[in-house]
């Protein structure tokens, strides 16, 4: 079968997210050579990544059926091969990345369909960044999603349970405690519920080194109720951003991939244009302008006919 005719029948999309404009160059690089038209790179802050809208309706936008939050982690579980992590590393690095953590995770299950699957994974060990989040956000989903048990779906793969319970640097295993020694930063999301065990944080996967990647710690999860977490976390309303963000030719484009017929082009980093999303270190300054060009100048050619209409590609 060559490789025009898989695009014909290749069914869904992938849409790829990274806040760091210069991963995304990279990944868009990568992409291009698979020449999908499947496959559309954001360049958006994951924790408030805006809605797609495909109607006009309240809830008319896109829900993900597989959503990966590969999140920014201490990255401990690498410092076998990234020899600086031992003289940066200290033992804020995982409580002060937890906030972020959540907050990507609670996004990617607000986007999550009914009965999808999502998987959160670190390369840390930190149970702070891994099941501490997990914990948590089950609490805030209030029954909508539980942890998948893969032991049988990937029986080959050797890891260690989760953790139910952890302690929080060495001495301190409350809040209270911790407060009470000064360290105001920390989060009672950090510590285990005292109903943990309720959550099966066993069945998160502690994949350790021998595969060759690093110490991981992966968790699988499922929406599993009628109610949709987006219900459940009642997200702020990020509709307006969306529109904004994904005005004009920008929202012709991407809701062409989401009807899963193929275009032409469809590689593209997509910036925000709007001066309602907050800046970011990494991008240009309101007066710069370089602002003005970025969103054209970040989008490869793309033929007007293919934002009008979804064109099948040509063998
Ligand atoms: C563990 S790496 C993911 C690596 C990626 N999965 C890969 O295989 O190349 C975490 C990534 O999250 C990105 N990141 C950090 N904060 C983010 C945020 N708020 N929104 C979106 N991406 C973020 C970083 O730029 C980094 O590339």
């Amino acid at each position: 079968m060559s490789q025009v005719s898989m695009v014909y029948l290749a069914e869904g999309y992938v849409i790829a997210n990274d806040v760091c404009n210069k991963r995304c160059y990279l990944m868009v690089h990568q992409v291009k050579r698979l020449q999908s038209p499947c496959c559309a790179i954001v360049n958006h802050d994951a924790t408030t990544l805006p809605n797609i809208r495909i109607g006009e309706g309240i809830k008319d936008f896109v829900q993900y059926d597989r959503v990966l939050c590969d999140v920014p982690c201490s990255g401990d579980g690498t410092l076998r091969k990234n020899v600086d992590i031992w003289s940066r590393w200290n033992a804020n690095i995982g409580p002060n990345l937890h906030k972020v953590q959540m907050k990507i995770l609670k996004r990617g299950l607000e986007l999550l369909a009914v009965g999808g699957r999502l998987v959160y994974s670190t390369c840390s060990l930190n149970p702070v960044e891994n099941e501490a989040i997990i914990a948590s956000m089950m609490e805030k989903c209030k029954g909508c999603i539980e942890l998948i048990d893969v032991s049988s779906q990937l029986p080959n793969l050797k890891y260690n349970n989760g953790l139910s319970s952890w302690k929080k640097m060495e001495l301190m295993s409350n809040l209270e405690e911790t407060r009470n020694k000064g360290y105001s930063h920390f989060e009672g999301s950090m510590f285990p519920p005292d109903n943990a065990r309720d959550f099966n944080l066993e069945r998160c996967a502690r994949v350790p080194r021998s595969y060759r990647v690093s110490n991981r710690v992966i968790s699988l999860w499922c929406c599993e109720s009628s109610v949709a977490c987006h219900d459940a976390l009642s997200p702020p309303d990020l509709g307006d951003v969306c529109v904004s963000l994904l005005g004009g030719r920008f929202k012709q484009w991407i809701v062409s991939v989401w009807s899963q017929k193929p275009v032409r082009v469809l590689f593209a980093v997509l910036r925000p244009i709007s001066s309602k999303v907050s800046p970011r270190r990494d991008r240009p300054s309101e007066n710069s302008t370089e602002r003005v060009k970025t969103p054209n100048a970040l989008l490869f050619p793309l033929p007007d006919k293919a934002l009008t209409e979804s064109q099948p590609l040509k063998a």
